[in-house]
């Protein structure tokens, strides 16, 4: 039996001017799982997740989240759950006022922003979802951004860089979050460049240099934790540079899985 996916990339491509920031990337996103989207700076991972999004158009390829493009599918901004800077947010307004917002815009009753703030912990502190966003630490911002991603309880999540400035705490916290919403069936794909806070994360892994670099899952990559995924990430990403510096670029569709 083959298992759903929830998203999909078939050799999309974005190229910027003669710049090619993701070149023939070519990955599934199984539905239930968590996976986590990796490479350096400027490796492409949020030009990959703009694509899903169709917030950016892939020069050739395509991207698809539940068997559609974004833009046709229906209900899209119900189904998947969104954080990445610079999307939705208002800056000036409270917490609160922005997820109200958001949340009138989705349809949906105005106690549901009260549940979320709850479910992302900035409820324990009274004062803080009536702070302007701006004013946020970088820790309550992702939370915040965890509590708009969360408002329409979608099926998908997409999380760009979840971990960033989390704390120890924090990153503890954000890994049983996303394990209990896993365990209800939800598929989340998010993007980092921190390995030991992925590692401790993920079901599956997805490496990208601006092209596919490895796909599959961490129990693999790691030989079921016998190598840590840091070391793993950068046999990957500078093996073949190191061991066959004349080899053709991999086509994009084989993981090393
Ligand atoms: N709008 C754009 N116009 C031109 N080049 C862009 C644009 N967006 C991204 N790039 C370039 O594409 C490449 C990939 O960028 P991208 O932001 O996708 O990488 P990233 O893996 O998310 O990086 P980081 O971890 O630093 O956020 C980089 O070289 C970047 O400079």
């Amino acid at each position: 039996m083959t298992t759903p996916v929830a998203a999909r990339f078939s050799r999309a491509t974005k190229q910027y001017g003669s710049h090619t920031a993701v070149e023939d990337l070519t990955f599934d996103v199984a539905e239930g799982r968590i996976v986590g989207l990796l490479g350096r700076n400027g490796a492409g991972k949020s030009t990959a997740l703009r694509m899903l999004l169709g917030l950016v158009s892939p020069s050739s390829g395509s991207t698809t989240v539940f068997g559609q493009p974004y833009a046709d599918l229906p209900r899209a901004a119900h189904r998947i759950g969104v954080s990445m800077d610079g999307i939705g947010s208002l800056p000036a307004a409270s917490g609160r006022r922005d997820l109200r917002i958001w949340a009138k815009t989705l349809g949906l009753p105005k106690r549901r922003v009260d549940e979320v703030l709850e479910q992302v912990g900035l409820l324990d502190d009274p004062k803080a979802a009536d702070r302007p966003v701006e004013a946020y630490s970088t820790g309550m911002r992702q939370r915040h951004g965890l509590a708009s991603a969360l408002l329409a309880d979608p099926e998908l999540l997409v999380l760009d860089e979840p971990a960033n400035g989390l704390d120890p705490d924090g990153i503890r916290w954000l890994r049983r979050l996303l394990r209990s919403l896993a365990d209800e069936g939800r598929t989340i794909l998010l993007s980092s460049h921190l390995l030991t806070e992925v590692e401790q994360i993920v079901d599956d892994v997805v490496i990208i240099q601006r092209t596919l670099r490895h796909s599959g899952t961490l129990e693999s990559l790691t030989e079921d934790g016998r190598h840590r995924l840091e070391d793993r990430f950068f046999d990957v990403v500078d093996g073949e540079a190191r061991t066959a510096p004349e080899a053709p670029r991999p086509a994009g569709g084989g993981g090393r899985a």
